[in-house]
């Protein structure tokens, strides 16, 4: 079983490498692409808290100069973990994607930008003159192992036809493979995700168990609400990729997440351990959000995200 972090905003992180060191954690979702493409050929924005240097391309609200980024993947990598970029995010603006065209293009964006370098179709020093013939290289030359979906406004329309584009795409390299996660809030339907994980393929779904009243895990343990586990499995049984895994995503601390939705480790176990042993094969994990919250979070003289590797290995 996998612990699924976040990381990536916030002023006072540390870099990736100062995780990607940590046993704890098995995947690492980057965020965040937090402004979507209004049309084609619209450049897409990021954040990334107090890491870059704060440059952008020029005339884009893209960050560029992310040095401690494209410095810290390939120690990732070599670790053992698999990087994903997340497109999203609680402040993302502009979250919705106008038509299929633009969803078609963000995915292009993307995975030229972030996927595998390729020199005839991106250039290492992007400029303004070359929007029309080049992709900028936020990372250099550094591949992510895939995408992560965390769509928090506006509905649904177009990350099925985005992420249909992006397995498209991973399919052109055999020999490599590519993921796309997402996470949804527990409510289902999800506005956001749920067509995208009716009609695309996801890998791994991380509910954000948390953030939301009536299905979340904290009512799991007050013996309130109605904790959904069991409903997003048949969600997932019913989907585009059956054989997704699921993950329970977790606050990594009390002020990670809204008031009231924090488990400590002790309260966060027997939820884990039911539904380890309830689903065996669609139970992927836990997702924490997000690193530097489970990093300063130290229970029994462990991280929280330690706690919480703990309990998945016993
Ligand atoms: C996976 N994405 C998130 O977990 N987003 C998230 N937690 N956003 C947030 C919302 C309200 C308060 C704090 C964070």
């Amino acid at each position: 079983n996998n612990v699924a972090v976040y990381w990536g905003q916030g002023p006072n992180q540390d870099r990736l490498s100062h995780f990607c060191e940590q046993t704890s954690m098995d995947i690492i979702n980057i965020g965040f692409i937090n402004e979507f493409p209004r049309f084609v050929g619209d450049i897409p924005g990021s954040n990334f808290g107090n890491q870059c240097d704060g440059n952008l391309f020029e005339g884009t609200n893209l960050l560029n100069g992310c040095h401690q980024i494209w410095e810290d993947i390939p120690i990732c990598k070599a670790a053992g973990k698999t990087v994903l970029l997340s497109i999203g995010g609680a402040t993302a603006t502009g979250e919705s994607l106008p038509d299929d065209a633009t969803a078609t293009w963000f995915a292009d964006f993307l995975w030229y930008s972030f996927g595998p370098y390729n020199p005839l179709i991106a250039s290492l020093s992007w400029t303004e003159e070359l929007l029309a013939t080049a992709f900028p290289r936020p990372f250099l030359d550094i591949s992510v192992d895939g995408f992560d979906f965390d769509v928090e406004h506006n509905g649904g329309a177009g990350y099925a036809t985005m992420i249909n584009r992006l397995r498209w795409h991973f399919d052109r390299v055999p020999d490599r493979r590519f993921y796309i996660s997402g996470a949804p809030q527990c409510p289902i339907p999800d506005a956001q995700l749920g067509d995208a994980i009716a009609n695309s393929e996801f890998d791994f779904i991380w509910v954000q168990w948390y953030n939301s009243n009536g299905c979340s895990a904290a009512d799991w343990v007050d013996g309130t609400g109605e904790f959904n586990f069991d409903e997003w499995v048949d969600v997932i049984k019913d989907s585009a990729n059956p054989d997704a895994k699921l993950f329970i995503g977790l606050p990594a601390s009390e002020t990670a997440a809204n008031a009231g939705f924090y488990l400590t480790p002790e309260e966060a176990q027997p939820l884990i351990e039911t539904y380890i042993e309830k689903y065996p094969d669609t139970f992927g994990g836990v997702m924490l959000w997000e690193a530097t919250a489970g990093d300063n979070n130290v229970v029994n003289g462990l991280t929280y995200t330690e706690n919480i590797k703990e309990i998945l290995y016993e």
